[in-house]
């Protein structure tokens, strides 16, 4: 166990370092408050219910407390530091033990390290990268049997949250997609060296088999918009004049690819007016989006708004979701309700213009150098001028094509 006085911060550098038997000094900016209580670190080894089969993950092992114990308790312990002190400190701790070959430390920052296969992963984190974290080990192929890591309790609490709680919010919804979660352990802030300012928390997060599959990026944006402001009525935050404008943009892009060239631009400008869209500004949102953004009147609106606006309704309404509120939905209803939303056309991501832009402009581009060397090689007699001219106007019309989705995207 690592020993010595911790002494008292006095000044920003201090704050910084604390001095740490042999020298080592302990760097706030790293999250280094190491496990000081032996029973605490017996504890949450046990409570994992690490296998003597198991191939094990920690994460920021430091002086290489709780790493002791996993080799005690595992086939196989892979730790992943960033600090090359602490990296040196842990290898001349284990040097020569019998441990020893069956421990591999890769020094490096954990979020841009390609994590090797585990069954399971145990570690007391630094607290600043508790979210992107979480969310690479939720990714992490092939999933694990579990992951038991200390938290700052307060997003502790977010993660194990349910329906109706205090800390339900967004990342709540977004870990238990793709896991179950469960509060394992409270932990006071005197178990750790230095002490950090707040408590903490140990947590098991065991990955769903099989995942819960959805399209990223239009889950984030429909999570976005519902926890935009999670206390108040789906119906009110879906009346918002900056989310149909969203939505309805959205709508027309895709409607706009699904009618595609031959329906022609026309056809959609028929159906949409696009001359009273607001802008998007205010649609970034918190977590918990407690926020007390004000509440953005519908303003009247022109028929065509209003038609949309009513389609984005008739959802809320036929999944009897109006009245609901997101603080109190259950992820099964999130992903009912966003089904729903799909099923009507209406998308929250426009990833899908994304690659077609991206497509488009590049045959686009491809397509005029063709013509122009057609046109400068071959010698033209009036078919061949006839087909040129097809051409020239087809360009033209998949340039406007371009300009519109490219003016959808970015009014
Ligand atoms: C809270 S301490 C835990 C130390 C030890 N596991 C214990 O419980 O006593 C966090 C450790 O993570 C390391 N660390 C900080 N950021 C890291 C990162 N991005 N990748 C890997 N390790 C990191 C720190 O250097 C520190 O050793």
């Amino acid at each position: 166990m690592a020993g010595g006085k911790v002494k008292k911060e006095k000044g920003k550098l201090q704050q910084q370092h604390v001095p740490y038997q042999g020298g080592i000094s302990f760097q706030k900016s790293k999250g280094q408050h190491i496990l000081k209580n032996p029973l605490l670190v017996d504890s949450i080894v046990q409570k994992a219910g690490v296998k003597t089969t198991d191939v094990i993950l920690e994460i920021g092992p430091g002086t290489g407390n709780l790493t002791k114990k996993l080799l005690e308790a595992g086939k196989k312990v892979i730790t992943v530091e960033i600090d090359p002190r602490m990296v040196l400190e842990l290898q001349r701790r284990f040097q020569g033990t019998p441990h020893s070959n069956r421990l591999t430390v890769i020094q490096g920052d954990v979020l841009k390290t390609e994590l090797p296969y585990f069954d399971i992963c145990v570690a007391n984190i630094p607290y600043q990268i508790s979210s992107p974290l979480t969310f690479k080990l939720l990714n992490h192929q092939p999933a694990f049997r579990a992951a038991i890591i200390m938290f700052q309790r307060e997003f502790a609490m977010r993660l194990v949250a349910q329906p109706g709680d205090k800390f339900y919010c967004r990342l709540t919804v977004n870990t238990q997609l793709h896991a179950r979660v469960f509060h394992l352990l409270k932990v006071g802030r005197n178990n750790f060296r230095p002490p950090p300012k707040v408590d903490s928390s140990v947590v098991r997060i065991e990955p769903r088999k099989p995942r819960i599959e959805v399209k990223q990026k239009e889950w984030d944006g429909f999570l976005r918009i519902c926890f935009n402001r999670k206390n108040k009525t789906l119906g009110s935050i879906f009346r918002q004049k900056s989310v149909i404008s969203l939505l309805e943009k959205n709508y027309r892009i895709v409607r706009a690819l699904e009618l595609g060239q031959e329906d022609s631009l026309e056809e959609v400008d028929a159906k949409m007016d696009f001359s009273s869209f607001g802008d998007n500004q205010g649609m970034e949102m918190d977590d918990d989006g407690d926020d007390d953004e004000m509440e953005v009147e519908d303003g009247g609106g022109d028929e065509v708004q209003s038609e949309f606006k009513d389609k984005v309704l008739g959802v809320l309404k036929e999944g009897d979701f109006e009245e609901k509120r997101s603080s109190k939905l259950t992820l099964q209803e999130f992903l009912y309700l966003l089904s729903l939303f799909n099923k009507a056309g209406i998308h929250f991501s426009d990833s899908r213009s994304s690659t077609f832009l991206i497509v488009s402009t590049l045959f686009f581009i491809i397509s005029i150098i063709v013509t122009c060397q057609f046109s400068k090689r071959v010698v033209l007699d009036k078919q061949r001028n006839l087909t040129i001219y097809a051409l020239y106007f087809l360009q033209l019309l998949h340039g406007c094509i371009l300009i519109y989705i490219i003016y959808c995207r970015f009014d």
